[in-house]
């Protein structure tokens, strides 16, 4: 029988992204449906998300006790800048935006609560805490994307199509099983408080998912706009 610790996960976060696939953003994304403005808005968002994600991975490098590990996670810093980031900069460009101007976009409310959460406890903690920030993400969106490439015209899509099929490719589930495969090799033989801990990142986390979705349906803005420049 099988004892692994992303089993374990699974059972807290099932429920949790089951709602993913509920939710009209994503909804949206796999029926065709979605309204480009809030696809943008998402773009954008999720751009400077990145960024500030890929700090992790590095932090994971800097915090690993193996050379093997270290691998891993410049592979999945390297995934994240250049391949990921890359359908961002694509889409982008349909849309007539530059990858400078992707860059400079304002993380809004959520985005830096999500990345400031997952920063904190991979700084204060150990290589476990960094596994267990990252874990939701590489791991949630390979299961929606692979998800929604069985609904019905969803990778065919002349638009949205390209995201369902590289979040549902082989080498994001690859980046996804590598996640998976390190949560498990570093929660083997640790006490069950510290266990616990581990699952609460990643229920948090899945928790900052359904926000992001509804941050990027909503196209949430700050309660207060401030503008730099005003005179
Ligand atoms: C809010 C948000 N959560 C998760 C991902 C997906 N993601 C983040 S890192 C990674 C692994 C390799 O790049 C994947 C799949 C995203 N784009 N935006």
């Amino acid at each position: 029988m099988s004892n692994l610790f992303t089993d374990r996960l699974w059972k807290r976060v099932e429920p949790i992204w089951q709602s993913y696939l509920e939710h009209p953003f994503v909804k949206g994304l796999g029926e065709g449906s979605l309204d480009q403005e809030k696809f943008k808005h998402w773009l954008k968002q999720d751009y400077v998300y990145l960024i500030e994600y890929s700090r992790l991975f590095a932090l994971g490098s800097a915090k690993a006790h193996d050379l093997k590990t270290m691998r891993t996670f410049a592979k999945l810093l390297h995934g994240t800048l250049d391949m990921e980031m890359d359908l961002h900069r694509q889409y982008a460009s349909k849309f007539g935006i530059t990858a400078e101007e992707l860059e400079v976009t304002e993380a809004g409310a959520t985005t830096t609560a999500y990345t400031s959460y997952m920063l904190n406890v991979s700084q204060r903690g150990g290589i476990e805490n960094v596994v267990a920030s990252v874990l939701t993400c590489a791991w949630s969106y390979n299961f929606i994307g692979k998800e929604l490439a069985t609904w019905s015209g969803a990778l065919g899509h002349e638009f949205y199509g390209h995201w369902v099929k590289m979040y549902a490719s082989d080498e994001f589930t690859e980046l996804a099983e590598d996640c998976k495969n390190l949560m498990n090799e570093i929660a083997s033989g640790k006490p069950e408080r510290d266990l616990e801990e581990l699952e609460e990142i990643v229920v948090k986390t899945s928790l900052f998912e359904y926000m992001f979705w509804d941050m990027a349906e909503n196209k949430e803005e700050w309660p207060i706009q401030l503008s730099a420049d005003a005179t």
